[in-house]
């Protein structure tokens, strides 16, 4: 939490004004951003100084995990985060890629569970992650990356957090993620809770035990209308102590998390919070 608000306060101070075409307002923007989540310890990084609505970044989370390219299949899980970006986005609805009503278009999980090679034939980028490591292997190259320029036109959105590496030092795994842009107030509330539980997920399924999350953040910015909550209200608040985060032990598979899996099977003990903050959304 503490690297959070002193990420957030860095921007407030240091920020430069950013003018950003898309959405068309003016961003606070600092570059690069380290944060390290202790998954190890069970430090479940969870924003104390307003409420967080945890469960809908990990309903975010499992639909990237299955490959959801549809606004409905997240809204199933538990979350409307994907709503605007699908449905509510001049750029996306006028083009000839979109399916109509919720779609998504290749993003995110697409890319990771079917990246398209020249034959025609598909990538499963998670699948061979989770059998390697599963048998013990870390081969430097256990990525599972959403990037694929060849394919942004067919989608709604370029991906933020784009690319996980899972590494293995002895029964110890460990998770980077890379991110280049970051929505201080809402996304990175969602981005922590994602790490984290993806760290936390995929030890439990190949048999580890669960390291250190390490976090890399190119653009970190807060929009303009979100700045005043930030500085005056969220800052002004002292944080409480980390919750954890439990995960039915139940869950075992890749399998397991593409079927069954619901957000009942995530709990979260000893969260104590501030009032939520509703920041403005950007699409
Ligand atoms: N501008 C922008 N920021 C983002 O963080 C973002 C995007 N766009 N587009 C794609 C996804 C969607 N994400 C989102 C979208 C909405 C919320 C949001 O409104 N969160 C609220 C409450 C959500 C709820 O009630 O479940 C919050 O207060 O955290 C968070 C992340 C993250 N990403
Ligand atoms: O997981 C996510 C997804 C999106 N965001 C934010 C970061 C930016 O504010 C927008 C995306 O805009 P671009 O113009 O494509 O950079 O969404 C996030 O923080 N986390």
């Amino acid at each position: 939490m503490k690297q959070y608000l002193e990420l957030c306060q860095r921007i407030v101070d240091e920020g430069v004004w950013v003018e950003n075409q898309r959405t068309g307002k003016r961003c606070r923007t600092v570059i690069n951003a380290d944060l390290t989540y202790d998954v190890a310890n069970n430090q479940f990084p969870l924003i104390t100084t307003r409420k967080s609505f945890w469960k809908a970044a990990i309903a975010e989370l499992l639909g990237y995990i299955r490959g959801y390219d549809n606004a409905a299949d997240f809204r199933a899980l538990g979350t409307k985060t994907w709503d605007m970006n699908a449905n509510d986005n001049a750029a996306w609805l006028n083009n000839p890629h979109r399916k109509g009503e919720d779609d998504m278009g290749r993003v995110y999980g697409v890319q990771g569970r079917s990246w398209r090679k020249p034959d025609g034939t598909t990538i499963d980028q998670l699948r061979k992650i989770v059998d390697d490591l599963s048998q013990g292997i870390d081969d430097r190259g256990e990525i599972l990356t959403f990037y694929n320029p060849g394919e942004f036109d067919m989608g709604c959105l370029r991906p933020c957090m784009h690319t996980h590496t899972f590494s293995l030092l002895g029964d110890t795994l460990y998770l980077t993620s890379y991110q280049r842009s970051c929505d201080v107030p809402l996304g990175l509330n969602f981005n922590q809770i994602q790490v984290y539980t993806l760290l936390a997920l995929v030890a439990q399924i190949t048999g580890h035990k669960a390291g250190q999350a390490y976090h890399k953040i190119v653009n970190a910015h807060i929009y303009e209308d979100q700045l005043e909550l930030m500085r005056d209200v969220q800052l002004k608040r002292e944080p409480f102590p980390s919750p954890q985060l439990i995960i039915n032990p139940d869950i075992k598979s890749l399998e397991d998390l593409e079927t069954w899996v619901t957000m009942d099977d995530f709990e979260v003990v000893g969260y104590q919070h501030h009032d939520p903050i509703k920041y403005p959304f950007s699409v």
